[in-house]
């Protein structure tokens, strides 16, 4: 990850004008006396008062009704391993300028000094009343999925994780459409898959929701298969009959890298299929760059996680539309038809032709190989993926407003963003 001048670059952008990258501004008028009467005592009580005998009224007197919470313990930071909770702080800030500027959620990054499950859980409980929705964010395996089961299920907002979810979802968005291009069947796909953490095990389970079934998982210590007696019930999901990587590789159609620099070769991609999927999307090292896959497999489909390569598969298409989409209906979960609607709201996008704006960013892009899903920057995203997240959500009965009109929303969404 050694890169000087974007370390430099990178660490002036954090540190000037003002330390950090966010900042609380308020939403009212806030000029005299009588403001300061509104704002605050005496006016605020009758706003106290509502809430109390009616808590759904936070949505209308709070900003809970636009207010994610970023929480992490630092135990999976990126690639970059359990470095806490402090140093996990630049991350979770970056997040909170994504949620902003791609889809004007408002979130507060926090982060928790602890690792233990059932308190970490009483944490994030204990604060969720401020909250309209909860984006836990790296945090590690096998933890993050305890945890996010029992805060999804004890609380009345969505909670997801994103490292699980944000990227199985894109993952599959970018699989949808690649096995398009190549004119496959999810039936007659094999994938390996390199990493057994959060978002491969997440991404694994979606990809058996598109009727996939041939998968080969790889932790750290090799192949999850029968010979295993240390795997944990998530794992075990995905043992496999093969027994090494060569085998795992030979002929496969996927490699889905979740883990860490070099743990594949290009001598595992030359066992591949003629013209495999590779998506190495360590970060911010991918297992291989996109030129060593190309030496060994000129035809290949490729993306990573960076925004420096085409085709970028990184949760941030993902976590700020999901959320928005779900805080406009305020939903009370995401589920996973709101997920699959998601992926396939990007998957779709891809096939547009691109707007002028993103052209003059990216240059000319065409669906095709080297342009499988949508980038960020894609202000279609806000409203394709927030519009079919809440319209699935509404469906499946978890949301807490009654009405929803899809076209009406998807008008609303575009107006707020001139589009
Ligand atoms: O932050 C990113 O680029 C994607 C992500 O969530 C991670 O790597 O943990
Ligand atoms: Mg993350």
């Amino acid at each position: 990850m050694s890169n000087p001048t974007i370390k430099e670059e990178a660490l002036e952008y954090h540190k000037f004008p003002k330390a950090g990258k966010i900042e609380i501004r308020t939403t009212k008028s806030f000029k005299n006396k009588k403001d300061l009467s509104l704002a605050y005592t005496p006016g605020v009580a009758y706003a106290c008062e509502e809430i109390k005998n009616n808590p759904q009224d936070a949505f209308l007197y709070t900003a809970k009704r636009n207010l994610v919470a970023v929480i992490s313990n630092g135990t999976a930071v990126l690639g970059l391993g359990n470095i806490g909770a402090l140093a996990s702080k630049p991350v979770m800030e970056g997040k909170a300028v994504l949620f902003k500027e791609f889809a004007k959620v408002d979130a507060f990054d926090i982060e928790v000094n602890e690792n233990d499950i059932d308190r970490f859980c009483e944490i994030v409980k204990a604060i969720s009343p401020t909250f309209g929705g909860v984006n836990l964010e790296d945090i590690k395996a096998p933890e993050c999925f305890a945890i996010e089961e029992r805060l999804a299920e004890e609380l009345d907002i969505p909670v997801m994780h994103d490292d699980q979810h944000g990227t199985a979802i894109i993952t599959t968005a970018a699989l949808i459409n690649a096995s398009e291009i190549l004119n496959i069947k999810f039936e007659d796909m094999k994938i390996v898959i390199i990493g057994a953490g959060a978002a491969a095990i997440a991404s694994a389970n979606m990809y058996k929701e598109l009727g996939v079934t041939n998968i080969v998982m790889f932790d750290s210590k090799g192949v999850l298969n029968k010979k295993r007696d240390d795997l944990n019930r998530y794992k075990k999901a995905f043992i496999s009959d093969f027994q090494d990587m060569n085998e795992a590789f030979k002929d496969a159609n996927m490699v889905l890298g979740l883990s860490k620099p070099n743990s594949f070769t290009k001598e595992h991609l030359a066992l591949m299929s003629e013209e495999p999927i590779v998506f190495t999307l360590a970060n911010p090292t991918p297992e291989l760059f996109p030129e060593d896959v190309k030496s060994v497999r000129p035809n290949a489909i490729i993306a990573t996680g960076r925004s420096d390569f085409n085709n970028q598969v990184n949760n941030v298409l993902g976590f700020p539309f999901i959320f928005r989409g779900a805080l406009d209906v305020q939903a009370l979960k995401i589920n996973m038809s709101m997920k699959l609607a998601a992926a396939n709201a990007i998957a779709t996008l891809a096939k547009e032709p691109i707007t002028d704006e993103i052209r003059e960013i990216f240059g000319e892009l065409e669906f095709g190989k080297e342009y499988i899903i949508p980038t960020p920057f894609d202000k279609r995203l806000m409203v394709e993926v927030s519009s079919a997240v809440a319209k699935s959500a509404f469906e499946s009965g978890l949301t807490r407003v009654k009405n929803y009109n899809h076209e009406e929303y998807k008008e609303s969404l575009r107006r707020s963003i001139n589009i």
